[in-house]
């Protein structure tokens, strides 16, 4: 019987021409996840934090508390989860809408808006760069730019194409919006001048929006929508679906299931935040499991900096006794070089070779 479910053709992640089974997408052993994709602890989640009583543009004393549970969030979880964050909830649901309408189209117009074999942006159904562990997962990578967005739009939707469009580049502003506001809440938290990460963001089209869909999976104790990672950009704004998925490995090296909150979203700190700020902040491994009846939706946004950007940690997060300086400056050009030649990060495995003393 096992075998047999092994067996089954996956269609809605094999390309044209591509025949794949579910077996092909069955991880090693070690990487089965122990804990359901809806098994929460309650009690062991990640912080909330609201903005709402900043919501009107005033920065009292409310703001230096946010600020301080934002960081402190980031230091001990690497993660939180943002409630009443000003972005329109009908700004986001339309978004979802046309997200599932692109990918409940058939396979063949999907694959108008595909991927090249050098750039990983567009449309691809699971990831033809990893061989094995395939992700169970339908995925398009775009960066924020809208000439690229109505070019891919108007290759799968034709004439057809301005719905997604502008729901997409709506969405992505918003984002923008959004993430500029967290750095410098974060900035203030940590001491800095309140511009100190927003002013190197200036080139806009350097950011990454990843769309995930993982459709049911007949055998989701095996495989995986996304395996264990860590985001190597500086901040991630993660929409993710009612259906829950999302888990963190804590730091007694338990998974734990992020619960899904409606009107939310989670964030969380990349390896370039975290060499940014020496340390202080965390990026946190995390993965998507999949399960037998439900479609789930989520939606990375990797703020990224501009190329030239320089990556050095301010002195005032470096102690030369307590804490040394970990990273040399880098690029984060030089870094995204490195990542699209790695293709796979397992862990934080490109950025240790800016490490100061590995
Ligand atoms: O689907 C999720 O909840 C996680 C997605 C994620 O971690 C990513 O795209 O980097
Ligand atoms: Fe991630």
């Amino acid at each position: 019987m096992a075998l047999e479910i092994e067996e089954q053709h996956v269609e809605s992640l094999s390309s044209m021409g591509q025949k794949l089974c579910i077996k092909n997408f069955i991880w090693c052993k070690e990487e089965w996840p122990a804990i359901n994709y809806n098994d929460f602890a309650d009690g062991d989640d990640i912080p909330t934090i609201s903005l709402q009583a900043i919501l009107n543009g005033k920065k009292g004393q409310e703001y230096e508390k946010l600020c301080q549970a934002m960081v402190s969030a980031g230091e001990k979880w690497g993660f939180f989860k943002l409630v009443d964050h000003g972005v329109a909830w009908e700004t986001i649901e339309n978004f979802r809408r046309q997200l599932h309408e692109l990918f409940d189209l058939p396979m063949e117009q999907k694959l108008k808006g595909a991927r090249s074999a050098t750039l990983p942006l567009g449309y691809c159904a699971t990831n033809p760069d990893y061989g094995q562990n395939l992700p169970w997962a339908e995925i398009l990578q775009l960066l924020q730019s809208p000439q690229q967005v109505v070019a891919f739009a108007r290759k799968v939707f034709g004439d057809q194409h301005q719905p997604f469009s502008d729901a997409m580049i709506e969405s992505m502003e918003a984002l923008e919006k959004l993430g500029m506001t967290i750095f410098e809440m974060l900035a203030h938290g940590l001491g800095l001048s309140d511009d100190f990460f927003t002013k190197n963001f200036e080139e806009k089209e350097a950011t990454m929006i990843r769309v995930n869909r993982y459709p049911p999976c007949p055998l989701p104790e095996k495989c995986l929508g996304l395996g264990s990672h860590t985001d190597p950009h500086t901040l991630t704004i993660l929409l993710q679906d009612e259906v829950g998925g999302l888990q963190m490995l804590k730091d007694d090296n338990q998974w734990v299931g992020i619960r899904p909150v409606p009107n939310s979203f989670v964030i969380n700190i990349g390896d370039t935040l975290e060499a940014w700020t020496n340390g202080r902040l965390k990026s946190v491994i995390h993965r998507a499991l999949v399960n037998k009846e439900k479609n789930r939706l989520s939606v990375a946004y990797f703020l990224c900096p501009t190329t030239t950007a320089i990556i050095d940690c301010p002195p005032q997060l470096v102690d030369p006794n307590t804490n040394p300086k970990k990273y040399v400056p880098f690029t984060w050009g030089d870094f995204r070089k490195e990542l699209i030649i790695q293709k796979r990060v397992l862990g934080k495995t490109a950025l240790n070779r800016y490490l100061i003393s590995p």
